[in-house]
């Protein structure tokens, strides 16, 4: 049985994705308060898998989860990765009117989401941060202090018995997020067909190279990165790592090649794991380059366009 470790407590997004796995109806599942308590249950062995946040489509990673991922010692692959979409509310002790908020409690990235109508809203209301949107919705609960609030997923509200003062307050009506499930490095499950892989190219590994002559070892595979994230190696400016998706699991031969194309320019490249791709799109490969005109404006009437300051050009 699988054990999972989840960002919680109850009612968080996280737990959302949880849910949506297709063995978690026979699972046992553990709220931790933070990402890195999260990951660490799967290091300590008390859970199997761990279920954290990575990207928002709105307000974009979560720098927790890639902490953790770029750090090296976490030693867990990527087992499944889940979106769900994600609507916010903002929640209070009831009897508290909306006047009457003072505060606003949440996660960074729904407080990002929310930043339009609070302060159409609430203007003069202070934003405090909280480790989770559900965490934010228990500590309103359990605050005597009246004035406060929270934004979280309605199901929060239920949760810690508040009361919802308004919904649907997020800038995006279609935001989605991008959750993991990320257990002890192993095999990785068989292919699919639709699968993606992850890889960590190390800051000392990528050293001087330029991200063209990285991005080129997939390209000239014919492998399109699905996602490229760089991340700050913390040791100067300019040092980073990259993360990189493609479509194709590592047993997949032109997803091998990439890896020993790497290799051969001198990059181990870290796995980061394949697993089954959210979405049922088709398998992203570079496109063949433009050739013709039809349609559109000529590449150097473009490059014209841009020398001479024009950012849109009517075509
Ligand atoms: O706090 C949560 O509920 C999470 O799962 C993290 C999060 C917060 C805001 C948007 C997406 C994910």
């Amino acid at each position: 049985m699988t054990t999972y470790a989840y960002l919680g407590p109850q009612g968080t997004f996280a737990e959302a994705a949880l849910r949506a796995l297709p063995d978690a109806a026979h699972a046992s599942w553990s709220p931790y308060a933070t990402v890195s308590e999260t990951l660490e249950a799967v290091r300590a062995g008390v859970c199997s898998t761990a279920v954290v946040p990575l990207e928002n489509s709105v307000r974009g990673v979560v720098p927790a989860t890639l902490d953790e991922l770029a750090s090296g010692g976490t030693g867990l692959h990527i087992a499944a990765e889940i979106e769900i979409p994600v609507t916010f509310a903002l929640m209070a002790r009831p009897g508290t009117t909306l006047d009457e908020v003072r505060r606003v409690r949440s996660h960074p990235h729904a407080h990002g989401q929310c930043r339009g109508w609070l302060s159409a809203r609430l203007p003069q209301a202070q934003v405090l941060l909280s480790t989770s949107t559900a965490g934010a919705a228990r500590e309103v609960g359990e605050s005597p202090q009246p004035g406060d609030a929270a934004i979280a997923a309605p199901v929060a509200a239920e949760r810690y018995g508040l009361t919802v003062l308004a919904s649907g307050i997020g800038e995006r009506a279609d935001a989605v997020t991008r959750f993991v499930a990320l257990r002890s490095a192993g095999p990785a499950p068989a292919p699919t067909g639709r699968d993606r892989s992850s890889f960590l190219l190390p800051a000392e590994e990528a050293g001087a190279r330029t991200i063209a002559e990285i991005l080129g070892a997939f390209s000239e595979q014919g492998v399109g990165p699905t996602w490229v994230q760089s991340w700050p190696s913390g040791n100067r400016l300019g040092s980073y790592h990259f993360f990189v998706d493609i479509d194709g699991h590592i047993e997949d031969d032109d997803v091998g090649e990439v890896v020993m194309a790497l290799h051969r320019k001198g990059i181990a490249a870290r796995f980061l794991g394949s697993y089954l791709r959210a979405g049922a799109g088709p398998r992203a490969r570079v496109p063949a380059p433009r050739r013709g005109e039809e349609g559109g404006l000529s590449a150097e009437c473009w490059l014209e366009a841009l020398r001479s300051g024009g950012g849109v050009v009517a075509a």
